[in-house]
């Protein structure tokens, strides 16, 4: 039988990732992936399940010329076409407007954009993708799925910031958290493999990529997270500082000549593993000059770790009884090290590492990388596209989301 498929748009700052998706089964028809958009090195790779894979340069191009590019070597497949129903588009920043998957119209194009400020690397790369795939695709639904929507749970006691309470009554100034299509994923993912329904499980799911968060998940519920107004806060990033002293950004502003957009640019394009090690915010190539004896790539490293662990720990306090820390995203699914590393720091509270599990993980389906006498930690790959899928096909469908 010929299924409905969804296309999914997830524009980053300098990236844009596209998916050909059947909801239900989460298999991919085409995936790609364009990066370095507005260099000279800027280009895009696409991988058709059945005819293989393209490798396109596209110098200096920006997210919608990537995406017209994409969209010419989709219009010879007539048959798959013709079973798109929807794009469902990653936005990062919904604020307080959106709890669930919505159709984009003008009134969502605008409360899209006035979150900009609020995510200045991802939400107007979210709105380019948007306008380029509507001028594409204008007869198909798009769908608009928010980074922010999961974390709308989240108790007034975690989400307000010890600052006067009518900033966050007249600017709405408030922890909103990110990556919650991720930490949603990973909650449902985590309960199938328990083998319990997700709204009776307290998790711990960490998604680590070139952006981190945690999230404290309470019988299905998010209820605490790292990120907050901005997906500057928190954990230690690839290129993004985390938790900082806000009296450091004064000092930078009065007495170091720094403007704001300086601020802006140090903490989140220059700071994170690639601040700390001086070489990269990849933490393949901090792993491997680490072990080269680099000291500034093993600096980085273990402050991600200790940075983690000490979250992990302050985390627990919403969580607790914890039924399983869940590692995820790229660092999370493939760094031994950095799993090793991080329950190590964490052994005061009773965590420990199977290191054979450890190491071998990706090949036992359940994940779970610890003793069975200590706290439940797996590894569980995310999937967002597959959630995205899911979000507008039921949108679409009127079930309730
Ligand atoms: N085998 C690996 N060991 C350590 N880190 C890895 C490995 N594979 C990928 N990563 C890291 O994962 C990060 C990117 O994660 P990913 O989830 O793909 O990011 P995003 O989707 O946010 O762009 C990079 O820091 C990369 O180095
Ligand atoms: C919100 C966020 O940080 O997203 P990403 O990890 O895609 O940069
Ligand atoms: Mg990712």
């Amino acid at each position: 039988m010929n299924r409905s498929l969804v296309l999914v748009v997830n524009c980053g700052s300098s990236s844009l990732k596209l998916a050909i998706v059947e909801p239900e089964s989460g298999d991919r028809f085409v995936e790609a992936l364009a990066e370095r958009l507005f260099t000279a090195q800027a280009g895009m790779t696409i991988h058709f399940r059945e005819a293989g894979k393209t490798v396109i340069r596209l110098p200096d191009a920006d997210h919608a010329q990537a995406f017209e590019v994409f969209a010419a070597h989709l219009s010879t497949e007539k048959e798959m076409n013709s079973r798109i129903i929807a794009v469902s588009h990653r936005v990062v920043h919904g604020g307080e407007y959106f709890r669930c998957p919505v159709l984009v119209d003008g009134d969502v194009l605008q409360k899209i954009d006035a979150c900009s400020g609020l995510a200045p690397l991802h939400n107007p790369a979210n709105l380019q993708g948007i306008h380029a795939a509507i001028r594409h695709f204008p007869e198909l639904p798009h769908v608009a799925v928010f980074d922010t929507a999961f974390h709308q749970t989240l108790p007034e006691t975690a989400y307000v910031y010890a600052i006067p309470y009518e900033l966050y009554e007249k600017h709405q100034l408030r922890r909103y958290g990110f990556h919650g299509t991720s930490h949603n994923y990973l909650m449902l993912e985590a309960a199938r493999k328990l083998g319990r329904p997700a709204d009776q499980l307290n998790l711990l799911t960490l998604h680590l990529g070139n952006g981190c968060s945690a999230c404290a998940i309470r019988q299905g519920r998010s209820v605490d997270t790292t990120m907050g107004l901005t997906p500057l806060e928190g954990l230690v990033m690839g290129t993004r500082s985390g938790d900082l002293d806000p009296g450091l950004i004064l000092h930078l502003l009065e007495h170091m000549d720094f403007s704001p957009k300086e601020v802006d640019e140090l903490l989140n394009r220059r700071s994170g593993l690639l601040g700390l090690s001086g070489l990269s915010n990849d933490m393949r190539t901090l792993a491997q000059a680490a072990q080269s004896g680099n000291r500034q790539a093993r600096l980085a490293i273990e402050v991600f770790c200790f940075r983690l662990a000490k979250t992990i720990a302050a985390l627990s306090v919403s969580c607790s009884p914890l039924d399983a820390l869940v590692f995820s995203g790229g660092i999370g699914e493939n760094s031994v090290q950095i799993r090793q590393r991080t329950l190590t720091w964490l052994a005061p509270l009773g965590f420990a590492v199977d290191e054979q599990k450890n190491s071998v993980h990706g090949k036992d389906s359940n994940g779970r990388i610890s003793p069975m006498s200590t706290p439940d930690v797996r590894v569980i790959p995310t999937d967002e596209e597959v959630m995205l899928a899911r979000g507008a096909a039921s949108l679409i469908a009127g079930e309730s989301p």
